[in-house]
């Protein structure tokens, strides 16, 4: 007969703390008939709790996530737009094809308002806002970029500070409030620049690159795109690394290789998991490698002759220090610092390269418009004196020139932001759910003839010098500088937008529109820009803005003027 005061199966379970209860170990044998089978009965309920645990997890992450799923279907669908359930296959079809998203997302406008919604699957949902108001209220507020931005360049450039998807994610290495100082104190190095040496010669940068034109024109012609990309990268090149840059052996290199790896990098973010198996992707990785490598080369060379840009990087890392101490040692590392200058010179070259391009292209489109900015420049400057910063922010009718080329053919068709974490509230009652796509169609809002009058997609400089825009805002100049038009009333400010806006905006604004002004102030004093002869029969028909496309990489001439 079994004894009943040892084993009780039916009182105490068959479980670890049963067992403790009851006899401890010595009573499990003549319990349950030995110790395996209570260890595979305790394993097997074990097993199944975890199992259970595990099922009730996914289970939770499922019901989340359809909940968010059924929030982003709700919220969305009080957007207007069309109809779509799924995916919009409009939509779908252009972004497959390559087309044209700004035609697309104009006829939507047209039909939807300044706010329309589109699907571009089940889970992801695309707002594009095009009223001057609303866009600065999403600029503003919406403070993330998507994850696809930050996969490129962290891609290419390793671990950066700058240029990051969201400002929250990078908390987890460095805080939020130093990625703010970093981009903060690299704004006032830029703008610096224009100021350094006083009222001497105060852009040798221009200069310099100046002195390397005549060589360049060994050739009997240039192609304007790698013209204006040469000279993007010598300014930038030579602003961030300093006299350093110029004697740099490698430079040529470096050049071609931040061109191979601007070009696919946004290919290569947009695999969720990096294609590590295929050769052109392995070969990718080794362009970049070779690209940090050199970078960090001219980085040490730069510093070591302590030029330029120690001042900036020597700022960030002591802000680093400051920030989090000591001991957690600067965060500004090495690899971050190199990251951030490889994505500004990614970033830097490819956008400059094209607002340069673009105004060589007007200047031999519109003959007449080099003449003007000639005369404007001759009356400014001495012709013996070199060029300064201040003569340069005289020459007003260069600066809107500047700027309507900018207007005219921004960098991208789009800004984007999104809010990853909370609901975005705009005014018009419109709750953009969180982790929706927001765009500006920037050339709607450059040449949305409601604010810009009916000639607006046509190049005219003098409407940046009429008293509804101001310029001195556009150029970020302190109010009541350089003679600047001090307007309050600048409705048009707000649909001028080629260098974004609100905390992810350009910190190169300023810096890059007066670099483009004074190369093409330098330029013009010295050269005239002609067409060359084999473009005469493009050129004889009438010119428009719409003829630009056919002319997107003209070949020019540089002739040197007598002075
Ligand atoms: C003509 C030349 C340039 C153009 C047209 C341009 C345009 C832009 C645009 C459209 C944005 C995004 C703004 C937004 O989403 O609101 C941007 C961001 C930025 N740009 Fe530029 N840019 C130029 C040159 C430069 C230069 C020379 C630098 C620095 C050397 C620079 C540094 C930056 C930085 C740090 C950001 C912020 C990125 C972020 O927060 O994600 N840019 N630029």
């Amino acid at each position: 007969m079994a004894s009943s005061s040892s084993c009780d199966a039916t009182a105490v379970p068959f479980t670890l703390l049963g067992a403790l209860l009851t006899a401890g170990p010595a009573a499990w044998p003549a319990c349950v008939g030995g110790s395996r089978a209570f260890l595979r009965d305790y394993a097997q309920r074990g097993t199944n709790a975890l199992l259970w645990a595990g099922l009730l997890s996914v289970t939770w992450v499922l019901l989340v996530r359809v909940a968010a799923l059924l929030r982003l279907w709700a919220l969305g669908s009080r957007i207007p737009g069309p109809h779509a359930l799924l995916a919009d296959p409009g939509l779908a079809a252009v972004l497959r094809t390559g087309g044209d998203i700004t035609g697309f997302l104009s006829k939507l406008h047209s039909s939807y308002g300044p706010v329309v919604r589109l699907w571009v699957g089940p889970s992801q949902l695309l707002v594009s806002v095009k009223d001057p108001t609303l866009v600065r209220e999403v600029l503003t507020k919406a403070e993330d970029k998507l994850p696809l931005t930050g996969r490129t360049y962290n891609l290419a450039c390793g671990r950066l500070g700058l240029f990051v998807s969201s400002f929250e994610k990078v908390c987890i290495s460095m805080q939020r409030n130093h990625v703010k100082s970093t981009r903060e104190s690299l704004k006032i190095f830029l703008n610096e620049k224009h100021t350094i040496g006083g009222g001497q010669n105060s852009f040798k940068t221009i200069d310099a690159v100046m002195n390397r034109i005549d060589s360049i024109m060994s050739k009997d012609f240039l192609d304007s795109r790698s013209f204006s990309q040469h000279m993007a990268f010598n300014i930038i090149g030579a602003t961030l690394f300093g006299d350093a840059f110029f004697n740099w052996s490698d430079a040529v290199t470096y050049e071609e290789l931040l061109m191979m790896v601007a070009k696919d990098g946004c290919f290569w973010a947009s695999y969720a998991v990096c294609p590590f198996w295929k050769p052109s992707y392995r070969r990718y990785r080794t362009l970049c490698a070779k690209l940090k490598m050199l970078t960090e080369g001219i980085i040490r060379k730069s510093r070591d002759q302590n030029s330029s840009l120690s001042t900036w990087v020597l700022g960030e890392m002591m802000t680093g220090h400051c920030l989090h101490g000591a001991a957690e040692g600067p965060l500004s590392s090495d690899e971050e610092i190199c990251g951030n200058i490889m994505g500004l010179m990614l970033h830097g070259i490819s956008t400059s390269a094209n607002l340069i391009g673009n105004i060589l292209t007007r200047l031999i489109l519109f003959p007449k418009l080099q003449d003007q900015l000639r005369a404007e420049i001759v009356a400014a400057c001495n012709e013996s004196s070199e060029l300064e910063v201040d003569d340069v922010l005289r020459m007003r009718f260069l600066l809107a020139t500047v700027c309507e080329s900018a207007r005219l053919l921004p960098a991208g068709p789009l800004l984007q932001r999104c809010s990853l974490k909370h609901d975005l509230t705009l005014g018009l009652g419109i709750t953009v759910p969180a982790g929706a796509i927001l765009v500006v169609p920037l050339h709607l809002v450059q040449m949305d003839a409601s604010v810009w009058g009916n000639d607006a997609g046509q190049f005219n400089p003098h409407r940046f010098l009429k008293k509804d825009i101001d310029l001195g805002d556009i150029l970020a100049a302190p109010k009541g500088s350089n003679g600047m038009n001090l307007s309050t009333e600048c409705a048009k400010t707000d649909s001028f937008l080629p260098f974004g806006s609100g905390s992810r905006a350009c910190v190169g604004q300023k810096f890059m529109t007066l670099a483009i002004s004074m190369l093409i102030a330098s330029l013009l004093r010295i050269y005239e820009v002609q067409p060359h002869p084999s473009l005469s029969k493009e050129m004889d028909t009438e010119v428009d803005s719409s003829h630009f496309h056919h002319l997107p990489n003209p070949k020019i001439i540089l002739t040197k003027r007598r002075i």
